[in-house]
């Protein structure tokens, strides 16, 4: 009998055992039929490979300070036997309690207060991968993090029978699997939704991976779709798994406190700028603007004569007040302020259209050819240095080595006389 207490998988049996119910049949229409077959076809995962960034993945597992060690790229044979021992026997939820059963799930498990590994989930690009391939339209912009989970590890006549996973939360929404280049057969991954069948075999993906340059499968399926691990028939299966979460509704900020800053001042700049440009007296015919940013921003060194995304990309990356400041003058200007740095005038001006600002007159002689745009700025805040090869903060940077300088960056804005600010600004 069916109980109303018991978990789902009770209540789908008992639901299989029913008749079809007649209140609960399908329209005909041919457009219902349309949009249902679409709705029918998206799949509930997702599912590929990956090339680490590195070439080892170094696994650290113990429940002693004297942790050991695997690379899972390149895992031996016998390293795999030692973890499958040190592994504990996977159970398995059941109302709420834990349970092992051999004729459910064989498997070995280390919880994840137990190991480590160095790999970065978030720099990987995975979970942008798995966040274009569960969600679309609007909501692939959906924020998602990944919660390091279990090891799962599966010897010769280990599987793991159909379940769905347990959900920690209401934001979790996902399990994400990694499932590592070690040599095993059997052990596929099978999903099951709606009456549709797929099945994973990272075995056989994975199987022309070369150990100088080794790939990782990884697999996707949202919380409520049911999976199962066939029979490994040889080798170890390894595979580690993360819960995946909306990134939004378990931020709590009730734990929190916050002693500088104390609150947002973005409004207040953007007041302040305004009535600036409001002023009659200020500006009365128009000029430019221009502001000496607050902070360094770190610049490749050399840019590439032929990339001139790196201010503009700049734009993204503003940091606090700054970008209070680019956001104000964006949104009463109806325009984007220049970003510029001033000791590279030459290359600016050749290459990306550049302007020579206050420039003395010795300077504007000597400019050659192609340095034509000259402009008058008025400083609202100062620029206070100019831009060297070498900085101090090269020499006392937190890493030897810098690929990027700190750069002084400032916004040059063009506006009109009064009462036209907007309407006569060109975007500089
Ligand atoms: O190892 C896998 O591929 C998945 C394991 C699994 O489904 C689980 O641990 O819940
Ligand atoms: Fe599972």
């Amino acid at each position: 009998m069916f109980d109303p207490a018991s978990d789902s998988e009770d209540y789908d049996a008992h639901e299989r055992q029913l008749g079809p119910n007649p209140s609960l049949s399908l329209m005909s229409h041919s457009r219902a039929e349309d949009l249902r077959r679409t709705l029918d076809e998206t799949m509930p995962y997702c599912c590929g490979t990956l090339r680490p960034a590195s070439s080892s993945l170094t696994l650290y597992y113990g429940k002693t300070e004297q942790a050991r060690r695997i690379d899972l790229l390149h895992a031996s044979t016998h390293a795999l036997s030692d973890l499958e021992r040190y592994c504990d026997p996977a159970t398995f939820g059941v109302s709420q309690q834990n349970v092992l059963d051999l004729a459910y799930r064989k498997a070995g498990k280390l919880d994840r207060d137990h190991f480590a590994f160095d790999f970065d989930i978030e720099r990987s690009g995975l979970l942008e991968v798995v966040r274009m391939g569960m969600f679309t339209g609007k909501s692939q912009k959906q924020r998602i993090r990944a919660e390091l989970y279990k090891l799962n590890i599966y010897g010769k006549g280990c599987f793991f029978k159909s379940h769905k996973d347990t959900p920690r939360s209401t934001a979790m929404f996902a399990s994400l699997v990694l499932i590592f280049p070690t040599a095993h057969s059997g052990g596929e991954l099978l999903i099951a939704h709606g009456g549709r069948k797929w099945s994973f075999d990272a075995a056989s993906v994975l199987s022309d991976t070369n150990t100088s340059d080794p790939r990782l499968a990884y697999v996707a399926f949202f919380s409520d779709v049911e999976h199962e691990v066939t029979r490994v028939t040889s080798g170890h299966r390894l595979s580690i798994t993360y819960n995946l979460y909306y990134a939004y509704d378990d931020i709590c900020m009730d734990r929190l406190e916050v002693i500088q800053p104390r609150g947002a001042n973005a409004s207040e700049v953007h007041d302040l700028l305004n009535s600036l440009l409001d002023d009659h007296s200020f500006l009365p015919n128009g000029g430019v603007l221009g502001f000496g940013l607050r902070h360094l921003y770190p610049l490749p060194t050399h840019f590439d004569a032929h990339d001139d995304k790196t201010l503009n990309i700049l734009k993204d990356k503003l940091k606090g007040i700054d970008a209070a400041l680019f956001q104000a003058c964006t949104e009463l200007l109806d325009t984007s302020p220049t970003l510029y740095t001033p000791p590279v005038w030459e290359k600016l001006c050749r290459q990306w259209n550049g302007v020579l600002i206050n420039a003395p007159p010795k300077v504007l002689e000597t400019a050659g050819p192609g340095c034509i745009r000259h402009w008058t700025v008025h400083w609202v805040t100062p620029l206070s240095d100019v831009n060297r090869v070498k900085t101090r903060f090269a020499a006392y940077g937190n890493e030897p080595m810098m690929g990027y300088l700190y750069q002084r960056i400032c916004l040059l804005i063009q506006v009109g006389s009064p009462g036209r600010r907007k309407g006569s600004v060109s975007q500089l």
